[in-house]
């Protein structure tokens, strides 16, 4: 369970409160206006953003006492933060080793990852020879590979066009249904919550709110929401 302990994060005149929990395993959508504080929520459980207040806990263990890197958190932004120089398999590989000295059986799992994604083939390409698509799909398959319990997206697939963004949310449901992750995606599109994710946080006015059932909220916003979503 990931819970957000009166967690309260101050950046400048700015402060965002959390006090709610997410089960194991849930897929969450985080929606709400611009600056409301969506990537600052992500934050706050990644590492980057530290507390003020309150604490956040990962299987009853307070991560502000883990560094960022050794959190059991994976985070992908819309930037898919693949390395221009690496092969796409260096890219994926990276998921397993930083330093790339993989076994054999590591190179089979990468072999095996870039499959999952349906990218077998392309494995020695660098990402500038890859679509839009296929990067987003290099990114997820480092971040199956990583295997942390927790998935954070920020707008990750914001740049896909419709159906590729559908193509994207399917197979991150499949890969964080068989792996058991805990997803928190922040998303502008209420369709990507519909589609991806049974409960949505809403963040707006310095507080993100506990997790709702994404079809009725939607179907029938709280004002604040409404006038949002317009
Ligand atoms: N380092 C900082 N110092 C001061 N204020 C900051 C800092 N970083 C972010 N903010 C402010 O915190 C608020 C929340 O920012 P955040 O990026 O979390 O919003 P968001 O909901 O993710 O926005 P968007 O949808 O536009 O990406 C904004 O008002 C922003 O201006």
């Amino acid at each position: 369970m990931l819970r957000f302990d009166r967690a309260e994060a101050t950046l400048g005149s700015f402060r965002l409160s959390a006090d709610f929990e997410i089960a194991a395993g849930a897929r969450i959508a985080v929606i709400g206006p611009s600056g409301s504080g969506k990537s600052t929520l992500l934050g706050m459980v990644a590492g980057f953003v530290p507390l003020s207040a309150g604490r956040v806990l990962w299987a009853g263990k307070d991560l502000s006492q883990i560094p960022p890197g050794d959190r059991p958190v994976s985070t992908l932004f819309q930037d898919q933060n693949l390395f221009p120089h690496l092969s796409v398999a260096q890219n994926v590989g990276l998921g397993l080793r930083p330093d790339l000295r993989l076994s054999p059986e590591q190179q089979a799992r990468v072999a095996d990852a870039l499959r999952q994604v349906g990218l077998e083939g392309m494995a020695d390409r660098r990402p500038a020879q890859l679509s839009g698509g296929q990067q987003s799909r290099v990114a997820l398959a480092r971040v199956a590979l990583r295997a942390r319990p927790i998935l954070l997206l920020d707008e990750a697939f914001a740049a896909l066009g419709p159906a590729l963004k559908t193509d994207m949310l399917q197979l991150l449901e499949r890969i964080a249904g068989e792996t058991g992750t805990t997803v928190l995606m922040v998303t502008h599109d209420p369709d990507d919550a519909r589609a991806f994710a049974p409960e949505t946080v809403v963040v707006v006015d310095g507080i993100a709110q506990p997790p709702a059932m994404t079809g009725p909220l939607l179907d029938d916003p709280p004002p604040a929401l409404r006038a949002y979503l317009g």
